[in-house]
């Protein structure tokens, strides 16, 4: 069990980054860290890491205290392996000799062996004979994350792991890896922007915003409840609206996500179109509701300035 306990954390006296921050992860757990960019992610992963000295709070592994770079002669923690957003990749060793790097080279049959497992976990087994300065971004950085692999590390880090890696890749190699990290029971933290690294995934999902944790849940629970159109718009898009503007007689406003607006033929909720966008198995319609937009999922599109009626 990795305990992150009450840590905060400040580059300068003027600016704090993370605030009494707490969160436990279990053996083989995966927790996803999102938030928008600068708010304090990838400081959280080089904390846990051990490249920061505390003042206040403490990061345990297993019951122990992790103690930081004061007391370590290479920087982090050995039983841990951080993917930072640079990839540290040697440039002019070949793909297989990166990934290879950390492995022993007394059974040389055994450690050839784990590297073709490697790149064939992140789709690189083509290039395994090619020069890392000659790979393009997306394809180093699936190197970068079968390196951090390599010698099976109890706790994984990884920062915006999939940001170079085009969406057509992305699904397939997202799912190998976390697949290959439940089989082996490998512990990762996922700091990342895009809730689709996480949704799908994450056993649970830790919103950061402000210095805080602002949101924390199963992605189920925090996309079907979230606290606030901040939370939601991780997800989906999402349209607030007045709770009396839809017929509901409370205090407050409702967060909709498009799917939960539908288009019906007659109904006292009428809007306007402003515009309809083509999303491939459906559009979304911009519509405005008492000086609101609002997004509705629907089968076809609308033309600006045509009058419809809408069913929350
Ligand atoms: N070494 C540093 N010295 C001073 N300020 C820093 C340092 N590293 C980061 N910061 C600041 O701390 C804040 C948090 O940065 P951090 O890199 O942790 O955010 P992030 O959520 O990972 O962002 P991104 O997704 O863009 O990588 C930012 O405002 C950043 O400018």
């Amino acid at each position: 069990m990795l305990e992150i306990k009450n840590v905060s954390y400040a580059y300068t006296a003027k600016k704090t980054v993370l605030k009494n921050i707490d969160f436990k992860v279990k053996k083989g757990e995966y927790i996803a860290l999102l938030g928008e960019s600068g708010c304090g992610k990838s400081t959280m992963l080089e904390i846990i890491y051990g490249l920061m000295d505390l003042e206040q709070g403490e990061i345990q592994y297993d019951g122990q205290k992790l103690l930081g770079p004061k007391y370590h002669l290479v920087p982090g923690h050995p039983f841990m392996k951080y993917l930072a957003q640079d990839f540290s990749l040697m440039p002019y060793t070949t793909a297989a000799e990166n990934v290879g790097e950390f492995l022993s080279n007394i059974y040389k049959d055994k450690k050839n062996a784990r590297i073709q497992e490697l790149l064939e976990v992140v789709d690189m087994t083509d290039f395994a004979h090619i020069k890392v300065k000659n790979l393009s971004g997306g394809q180093k950085q699936r190197i970068a994350i079968a390196r951090v692999l390599a010698k099976e590390p109890e706790v994984l880090l990884l920062d915006e792991p999939f940001s170079h890696i085009d969406n057509f890749r992305k699904n397939n190699l997202r799912r190998s890896l976390f697949n290959y990290l439940k089989k082996q029971k490998i512990t990762c933290i996922v700091a990342t922007h895009d809730s689709t690294d996480a949704l799908s995934f994450a056993d649970r999902l830790y919103i950061i915003r402000d210095t805080k944790i602002i949101a924390n849940g199963s992605p189920e629970e925090i996309y079907n409840d979230p606290k606030n159109k901040y939370v939601a718009s991780f997800f989906n898009e999402v349209s607030e609206i007045l709770n009396k503007d839809i017929g509901n007689n409370t205090e407050g406003v409702s967060i909709l996500y498009p799917e939960q607006i539908s288009i019906v033929e007659k109904s006292n909720i009428k809007v306007i179109v402003d515009n309809s966008y083509f999303k491939g198995t459906h559009y979304l319609v911009e519509a405005i509701l008492n000086n609101n937009t609002i997004i509705i999922k629907s089968k076809k599109p609308y033309v600006k300035n045509e009058e419809i009626f809408i069913k929350i």
